[in-house]
């Protein structure tokens, strides 16, 4: 089991700076290592507007020797509004020095198949000698069926173990063809940070962090075999919890 904790901030607006904070304290000791570069996975949902707000703020924030790639990515052309690598190009990207040899996109012109693959290869050329890439730090959103990155509940790619980057072409919530990093990328990672705010995700974080009841959840298999597992809460998510979580103070280092 990784070292797991669970934050509550009290509301997205005390969260945000503190995940912040978090990714760039990540970025300077992961740049700072023998590795001399910080490899970080975005996801989409309500995470790009807290990010695009968040880092660009952090003062002298130098993102030169960062590698970012997406944890899903929507089948769409990046001027789609669906497609997520769009939405941090034009609300993050621009904003902050990531250069762009850094940044790992899916190829949306390809079918989703062979998007897959080419994904899969862009990952292994990123992190050579690497069988399964290690990322520094995963960024993670849930949704209120359970599911992150593009695993869905119950759906078969939850057991893929051979591929780093799956295709999937019946995503239960539209746009349907997306691709994913498999659950071995995932807890592979140094560090996985799930970020989860609002009270319609109250009862699903119950079932995903205290358990009870049913096949474990998409989200409740994100467990990083070697590294750090954090959840980022504020207190309209964490309503129902009754397990022991931090309440960070006010500029307190993750
Ligand atoms: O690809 C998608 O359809 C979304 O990105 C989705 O997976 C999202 O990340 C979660 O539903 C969490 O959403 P929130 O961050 O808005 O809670």
């Amino acid at each position: 089991m990784p070292d797991r904790r669970v934050l509550v901030f009290p509301s997205a607006a005390e969260l945000g700076p503190a995940l912040a904070r978090l990714v760039a304290a990540r970025a300077e000791r992961a740049c700072a290592s023998d590795r001399g570069r910080f490899c970080l996975g975005l996801s989409g949902g309500s995470l790009v507007s807290m990010l695009s707000k968040e880092m660009p703020a952090v003062p002298g924030l130098d993102c030169s020797r960062w590698v970012v790639g997406f944890c899903d990515e929507r089948v769409v052309p990046f001027d789609d509004p669906e497609s997520t690598y769009g939405l941090y190009k034009d609300q993050l990207l621009s904003k902050i020095n990531v250069p762009d040899s850094g940044v790992l996109a899916i190829n949306p012109s390809l079918p989703v198949g062979e998007c897959a693959e080419d994904y899969a290869r862009k990952l292994s050329e990123a992190f050579p000698g690497e069988e399964i890439p290690v990322f520094d730090l995963l960024l993670l959103g849930m949704g209120p069926d359970g599911h992150t990155c593009s695993l869905f509940p119950d759906h078969p790619l939850l057991e893929e173990t051979q591929k780093t980057v799956a295709p999937i072409s019946d995503s239960p919530k539209p746009p349907p063809q997306r691709v994913t990093l498999t659950l071995p990328v995932v807890n592979a990672a140094r560090c996985v940070a799930f970020v989860s705010t609002g009270g319609s995700k109250a009862s699903v974080l119950k079932r995903v962090l205290e358990g009870g009841g049913g096949p474990v959840l998409p989200a409740g298999r994100v467990s990083p075999s070697g590294g750090e597992l954090l959840w980022l809460l504020d207190e309209p998510a964490a309503a129902s919890l009754t397990l022991q979580v931090e309440r960070p103070v006010p500029g307190a280092q993750l």
